[in-house]
C-alpha cells in the first residue's frame, strides 16, 4: 500500500480536513494536482464576471485568466500549508514553474488548453528531496498561461510518470444513474465509457474526469480511478473496494 500515485484533489473537497488527514500520512510517493472550480467561480463572480462551461470546461476569456490563476494559486498554497503542517512537506507549483506543463490552446474556449508536455523529472527530483509536488492546472504555450481542467492535468501527469492516478471528487465514482449513489460502477473499460457518454449517463464535470482517466491510460498510466475523497479512500481504491476503476482491458487490475 505504498505504491507511487498521482492524486487529483477535486473542487468540492478542498478545505476538508479529512482529505488532508488522508493524504499526509500516505506511505508512498505522491504527486498531487488540485482543482479550484468553486474558488475560481466565486472570485470571478466577485469581479462581476460570469462563467460559461462547454463540455465541463470553463470558457476563459483573456481578461478572466488572472482571476483564475489567483484563485488556483491561493488554493494550492492553502493545501500545501495544510499538508506541511501534517508532516508531509508540500510545494505548491503550477505549469509556469520550471515550465513543467506545456499546453496547446483550444482557442474556441479562450485561454483554455490541453496538456502536450509534462516535465516529470521535476516532480521526481522534488520527491527525492522529500517534497511532495502539488500542481495547479496552469500550462504554458508560446503566448503565456492557459487554464487547463485539473482532471486533464492530473491525467497527463500520471501518463508522463507511468503511475496510477486517483481522481478524488464528491461522488463515489461513476454512477449508472447520475443521481443514485447506489449505482456505482466498480470498473469501466474505454469501450464502456464511450457507450455511457453516448447515452448521456456521464455528464458535466464527470466528462473531463473520465476523459482524463482514459487519456492517462493511453499516455502510459497503468490504471486510473475516480473515488470520493475521505479518510481511508486511497487504501480502499488500491484494494479495489472503492471508486470506479479504469483499465485498458477489463481483465487487468492495479498492482
Ligand atoms: N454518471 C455520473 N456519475 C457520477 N457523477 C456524475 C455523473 N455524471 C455527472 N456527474 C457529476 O459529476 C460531478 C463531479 O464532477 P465535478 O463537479 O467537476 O467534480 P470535481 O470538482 O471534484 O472535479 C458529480 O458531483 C456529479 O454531479
Ligand atoms: C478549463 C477549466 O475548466 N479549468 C478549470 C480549472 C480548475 C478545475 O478543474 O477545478 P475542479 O477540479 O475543482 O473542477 C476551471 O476553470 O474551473
Amino acid at each position: 500500500m505504498s505504491e507511487a500515485l498521482v492524486v487529483k484533489v477535486g473542487g468540492s473537497l478542498r478545505g476538508a480536513e479529512a482529505l488532508l488527514d488522508e493524504l499526509a500520512p500516505y506511505p508512498g510517493p505522491l504527486v498531487l494536482v488540485h482543482g479550484g472550480g468553486p474558488e475560481i467561480g466565486a472570485l470571478l463572480a466577485r469581479l462581476g464576471y460570469e462563467s460559461r462551461f462547454v463540455g465541463g470546461l470553463r470558457v476563459t476569456p483573456k481578461e478572466h485568466l488572472e482571476a483564475v490563476e489567483m484563485a488556483l494559486y491561493l488554493t494550492g498554497k492553502r493545501l500545501a500549508e495544510g499538508l506541511s503542517r501534517r508532516g508531509r512537506r508540500a510545494l505548491a507549483l503550477s505549469g509556469r514553474d520550471a515550465l513543467c506543463l506545456k499546453g496547446r490552446a483550444l482557442p474556441e474556449l479562450g485561454r483554455v488548453g490541453e496538456v502536450v508536455g509534462v516535465e516529470a523529472g521535476l516532480f521526481l527530483d522534488l520527491l527525492e528531496k522529500g517534497y511532495t509536488p502539488l500542481l495547479a492546472p496552469i500550462a504554458l504555450d508560446e503566448e503565456g498561461p492557459l487554464n487547463v481542467n485539473a482532471d486533464t492535468a492530473a491525467g497527463a501527469v500520471a501518463g508522463a510518470l507511468g503511475w496510477g492516478v486517483v481522481f478524488l471528487t464528491d461522488v463515489e465514482g461513476v454512477y449508472a444513474d447520475p443521481k443514485d449513489p447506489t449505482t456505482r460502477l466498480p470498473r469501466l473499460t474505454p469501450e464502456e465509457v464511450e457507450a455511457l457518454k453516448a447515452q448521456g449517463v456521464i455528464q458535466g464535470g464527470m466528462i473531463p474526469k473520465v476523459e482524463a482517466a482514459l487519456a492517462a491510460l493511453r499516455a502510459g498510466a497503468p490504471w486510473a480511478a475516480i473515488a470520493k475523497g475521505g479518510l481511508g479512500v486511497l487504501g480502499r481504491v488500491l484494494l479495489g473496494e472503492a471508486g470506479t476503476l479504469f483499465t485498458p482491458k477489463a481483465a487487468e487490475r492495479p498492482a
